[in-house]
């Protein structure tokens, strides 16, 4: 009876919301969201369909759970969602009037994107500067021989840290964190940034209450922040000076974009440069290195997967012969094997929007304005009815399809889709494939001693992205 008082008024406030939970007053669905929102609404979505109202606090969220919902937002319709939630967090030091991640599109947005796409992220520009990503892998296998020489296990997760870190810092700047011996420090700044930027504080949800002080959460951005702004400070004022002392010109994005800001201002200012470093290295760096450590767990807990991918790289990569990134074209079943983890363990699992101006009818639904997006992509990529035997890890299922990441099938979105689809990936691409290439190619992987491949743990935490929340071990043995 109560529950049917519930649904009748809710009716009456707003017939034409999609279906949900029924939702607190206060505090709406927020105890519903859990302590692993994609799991919980994916569960949800089972019951109240692929397109789903909730309320997180005050605010009205629309979770899209399928490839057909997903098209509406992020094609047919993006021009009504040009919004990412800010937080108080991504507010610190007004990062989100600057960011690429954080702007409304709008023109400064769309300068900052076509730098991106034409100066960073060009196939000509990272073919230029590929010389840059593999002299970290070099670097990657002496700490592998190392360990394997020493019997001991590495962390996969760390060592991908590091090499996606360093690779992205050397594609950036030339910079090679080990060589300052901050990549710790750098490494440590950029998981806070990450923590605080993905865990909102209850006031952004409840602000209008005024019961909850950001300030604690405000100042840790800030600090994490102001942080990174002054690391890329002064690795910027050192390459101004250089340049001015030398004729030599680095081949890295740093030089493209201070030619840029020197030869126009407008297009570029020093502050839009480091606000941009900031988000390339929030957006970039664990998530690449979550993935390889996804394949890398899903490799050990599928023998025969690792057998034949070993096969095929050690076939097409003669013995010594150093992977390069024209060859992952020539590697189907390495391509299969990580299309197969983005889809079962996507580093982002929900695309986030906001809607911008009045409601919108979405499929006879209502979206109200300034509705919350959340297109859970863990939970089309686990959907028994897109995907047969979802659960289990299958990489064959793309050895001859069409389906790529690139943003075209909805069913397999990554790296997003539409306008705002990551302009990160064409590095990421390259660089998760070389990762996983090399460390197949030079080494065979054991579990250590007591694990079998069955006992491998699958728990994942979500924050700015969705990580394993046991750091997988594996030792190293020459082959
Ligand atoms: C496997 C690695 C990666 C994955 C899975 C990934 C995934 C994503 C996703 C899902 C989005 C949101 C897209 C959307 O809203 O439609 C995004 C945005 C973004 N990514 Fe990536 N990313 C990865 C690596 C990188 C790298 C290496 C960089 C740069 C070095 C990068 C930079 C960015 C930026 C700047 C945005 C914000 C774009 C905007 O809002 O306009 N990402 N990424």
């Amino acid at each position: 009876c109560f529950h049917l008082l519930n649904s009748n008024s809710r009716r009456r406030r707003s017939a034409k919301l999609p279906p949900g939970p029924y939702p607190f007053p206060v505090i709406g669905n927020i105890l519903q969201f859990g302590q692993n929102p994609h799991q919980s609404l994916t569960k949800l979505s089972k019951t109240y369909g692929p397109l789903m109202h909730l309320r997180l606090g005050s605010i009205d969220t629309i979770v899209v759970s399928s490839p057909e919902m997903a098209k509406e937002i992020l094609q047919t319709h993006d021009q009504a969602f040009p919004l990412r939630l800010t937080t108080a967090a991504t507010r610190a030091l007004d990062h989100h009037v600057t960011s690429v991640a954080f702007l409304p599109i709008g023109n400064q947005w769309r300068n900052l994107r076509k730098i991106c796409k034409e100066h960073m992220f060009s196939i000509q520009r990272l073919h230029a500067n590929e010389g840059l990503r593999q002299e970290k892998l070099q670097k990657l296998l002496q700490y592998v021989q190392e360990c394997c020489v020493n019997g001991r296990a590495v962390d996969i997760g760390q060592a991908a840290v590091v090499t996606s870190l360093n690779m992205t810092s050397n594609t950036v700047f030339s910079v090679d964190f080990a060589d300052y011996n901050t990549c710790q420090e750098l490494e440590d700044i950029i998981r806070r940034c990450m923590r605080v930027w993905g865990s909102p504080n209850l006031g952004d949800y409840f602000g209008f209450l005024g019961l909850f002080d950001p300030q604690g959460i405000k100042r840790e951005a800030e600090f994490c922040v102001g942080k990174l702004l002054a690391i890329f400070d002064s690795i910027i004022d050192r390459r101004v000076e250089a340049s001015r002392n030398s004729q030599a010109r680095k081949t890295d994005l740093l030089e493209v974009l201070l030619e840029i800001s020197g030869g126009n201002q407008a297009e570029l200012t020093r502050n839009e440069m480091k606000h941009l470093f900031v988000d390339l290295f929030v957006a970039g760096v664990d998530t690449t290195s979550g993935t390889v450590e996804w394949v890398i767990t899903e490799l050990l807990r599928n023998p025969h997967v690792m057998s034949k991918l070993k096969m095929e790289v050690r076939t097409v990569l003669e013995a010594n012969k150093q992977v390069e990134e024209s060859d992952i074209s020539k590697l189907p079943y390495l391509q299969a094997v990580i299309k197969e983890a983005f889809r079962y363990h996507p580093p982002g699992p929900f695309i986030t929007r906001c809607k911008d101006g009045d409601d919108l009818e979405i499929k006879n639904y209502n979206i109200p304005k300034n509705a919350l997006i959340l297109i859970n992509i863990w939970a089309t990529g686990r959907d028994p009815n897109i995907w047969p035997n979802p659960d289990s890890f299958q990489p064959e299922r793309f050895l001859n399809t069409e389906v790529d990441v690139k943003g075209h099938n909805l069913e397999l979105i990554p790296f997003g889709s539409g306008r705002r689809i990551c302009p990160g990936m064409p590095l990421a691409y390259r660089m998760v494939h070389l990762i996983v290439a090399y460390l197949i190619q030079h080494f065979d992987w054991k579990l250590e001693p007591g694990i079998a491949p069955g006992d491998v743990d699958l728990n994942e935490t979500l924050g700015l992205s969705l990580h394993k929340t046991i750091p997988l071990k594996a030792v190293p043995i020459k082959p």
